[in-house]
């Protein structure tokens, strides 16, 4: 046991809060009428799908200037500069943080990002009601995280189902075997395994490593969270892992696309 405070539990508590608020501001039929309208959705899985299948590394970028374990990341911080220097870099997608209370996330961000390159993009943040799946899509999302430790059985299909109503895909997020064997019944070829600890924060890439065996080869596995240098990268390939969320290390460079490229030894475009 230890005496860190769980702030998955927090962060929850406090989505529950924020979804009653903006139902408050903007109603469910209203958030469906702003999703109909949105840009089409525009093939997350399948820009990872098309690079892992020749074995070629498959970058989700992230955009995200503080997170509770490691304080502010980036100052200042452009989203649109980094959206374009992402795609330039070689990332196959992005991913935009907008949690506001937590990771100073914001919602114009990923639009903004979004608009400034041709990408599709992950709406991080904490799902656990179908009006943020709807939310996700108003806002220009191609993609949902879905994270195991936060929803049971029932609500992670019922917020899968959301999205794929809107035509977006899913990414399910999980931390240990259990989770594991609960995110396999979703019908989402994305599995991402987090290699830090929502409760405690340890990071650590065994994690990835002791996971894989139990995925059916018909998945993609996207390892998540504490990759940091070329050795990081190459360990994960050696055990065909080719798909990669990466923040941190991106976040710290000036140049964030050339960071990525380095990162990964690719070809810059
Ligand atoms: O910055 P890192 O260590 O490269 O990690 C990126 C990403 O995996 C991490 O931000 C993340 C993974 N799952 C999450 C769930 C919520 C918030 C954040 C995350």
């Amino acid at each position: 046991m230890t005496d860190t405070p769980d702030i998955l539990k927090k962060i929850i508590a406090r989505k529950r809060v924020e979804v009653a608020a903006a139902r408050q501001v903007t109603p469910p039929s209203v958030m469906e009428d702003q999703a109909l309208a949105a840009d089409r959705p525009r093939g997350f899985e399948r820009a990872i799908e098309t690079r892992v299948a020749d074995k070629r590394p498959a970058v989700i970028a992230e955009i995200k200037k503080a997170s509770p374990s490691r304080g502010v990341l980036r100052e200042p911080f452009d989203p649109v500069a980094i959206a374009k220097s992402y795609q330039k870099g070689g990332a196959a997608c992005l991913s935009v943080l907008t949690d506001r209370d937590f990771f100073q996330g914001d919602a114009e961000y990923l639009k903004a990002a979004r608009a400034a390159c041709r990408l599709p993009v992950l709406r991080k943040d904490f799902l656990i009601d179908p009006y943020q799946v709807d939310e996700a899509r108003a806002m220009g999302a191609d993609c949902v995280l879905l994270i195991a430790a936060a929803l049971d059985d029932e609500t992670m299909r019922t917020l899968h189902d959301r999205a794929r109503h809107w035509g977006m895909d899913v990414l399910v997020e999980v931390h240990d075997h259990d989770e594991l064997l609960r995110a396999l019944q979703l019908d989402t070829r994305l599995i991402g395994i987090n290699n830090r600890d929502l409760r405690s924060f340890d990071v650590s890439l065994d994690v990835t490593l002791e996971l894989l065996h139990d995925i059916p080869d018909d998945r993609i596995v996207v390892t998540e969270s504490g990759i940091l240098g070329v050795e990081d990268v190459r360990r994960m390939r050696e055990h065909d892992v080719h798909a990669f969320l990466v923040g941190e290390a991106f976040m710290r460079a000036e140049e964030p696309g050339e960071a990525l490229a380095e990162l990964f030894e690719l070809n810059r475009s």
